[in-house]
């Protein structure tokens, strides 16, 4: 594929469209979301390591776990109920020469995460990498129109949930492993219409803040990455069509990201490429100035 090629193909206009549940389907996206980088090359950067990726199946979610197969990691991809979804993302994974495995739950439940925990260490015998990733969102205009039963949903999905995560894989990382949590811009500039989702994801920053102050001296780190608008199934499943069409229009690079261009900063906070880092968290979001 040509430099040009592959930027015409990154920039693929959208034409509003919506999907009716959430977590959205990829299978059924038009045009498809581009999970995988074909100039991307692994260099073994995670070989023989074992990453738990939650919300693996779809979105940025399946893009990171392609981007770790190509580096050699064997993964476990936990995610809701879109088995299509899962088994596809699988499927290109091991034809990186890696074992991939499904597991579906609900990461709001304690105890469902430290079975997904539990599964990945009876399979493979240990666990290196934890991607805290599974979300969701409910756009809505009005302020008062937040239902109790919606904040409980969002801050028990993209928070309880990392941390039950988190406290499932602990005993088992050690000196060198690594968590990621998926954070957003909102975290940072707040939005008008996603209220409770910014407050999990500000709630998200400073979990990543805070856990890699307490795990700093057992040498794992944890860091986050804050996508800006990317062209996930999460979209259609949660914007009205206009929002999906004009989904990034207002960023400084005047477009939305696509999966595959979040995936490497998911590679370098698992590897060793980011050994001094901990406690930080990568802004991928087409050229918004973060400020913390
Ligand atoms: N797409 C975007 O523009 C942005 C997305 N994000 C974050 O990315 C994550 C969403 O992923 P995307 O790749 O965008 O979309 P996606 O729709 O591909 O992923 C959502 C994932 O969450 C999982 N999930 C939802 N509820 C669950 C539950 N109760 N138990 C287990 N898994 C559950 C789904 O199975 C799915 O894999 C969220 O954490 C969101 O905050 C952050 C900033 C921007
Ligand atoms: C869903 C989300 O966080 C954005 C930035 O669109």
């Amino acid at each position: 594929m040509t430099e040009k090629n592959k930027y015409e193909r990154v920039d693929e206009a959208v034409e509003g469209y919506t999907q009716d549940r959430q977590p959205g389907i990829e299978k059924d996206m038009d045009p498809k979301p581009v999970f995988e980088d074909e100039n991307y090359k692994g260099s073994e950067k995670l070989k023989d390591k074992v990453a738990i990726i939650t919300g693996g199946d779809s979105g940025i979610g399946r893009a990171v776990a392609i981007a770790y197969a190509k580096e050699g990691a064997n993964i476990v991809i936990g995610y809701l109920d879109e088995h299509d979804d899962a088994e596809k993302t699988k499927e290109i994974a091991e034809s990186h020469g890696v074992h991939c495995e499904t597991y579906a739950f609900d990461v709001k439940k304690k105890e469902e995460c430290e079975k997904l925990v539990k599964f990945t260490i009876d399979n493979f015998g240990k666990l290196n990498v934890l991607v805290n990733h599974a979300g969701v969102q409910y756009p809505t205009e009005d302020f008062l129109d937040i239902t109790e039963a919606q904040i409980r949903e969002t801050f028990e999905t993209n928070i309880y949930g990392f941390i039950f995560m988190a406290q499932a894989a602990v005993p088992h990382l050690n000196k060198g492993d690594a968590i990621i949590n998926t954070t957003s811009v909102t975290a940072y500039r707040g939005s008008p219409e996603l209220i409770e989702y910014s407050a999990t994801n500000g709630a998200i920053t400073s979990f990543t803040r805070s856990l890699s102050g307490n795990l700093a001296e057992k040498g794992i780190r944890v860091n986050g990455v804050a996508p800006g608008p990317i062209y996930t199934p999460l979209i259609p499943a949660t914007f009205s069509a206009e929002k999906v069409e004009k989904h990034g229009g207002s960023t400084p690079m005047g477009r939305r990201g696509q999966p595959s261009e979040l995936a490497p900063s998911y590679v370098m906070l698992a590897s060793n490429d980011s050994s001094y880092m901990t406690g930080q968290v990568l802004h991928v979001n087409g050229g918004d100035f973060i400020t913390t």
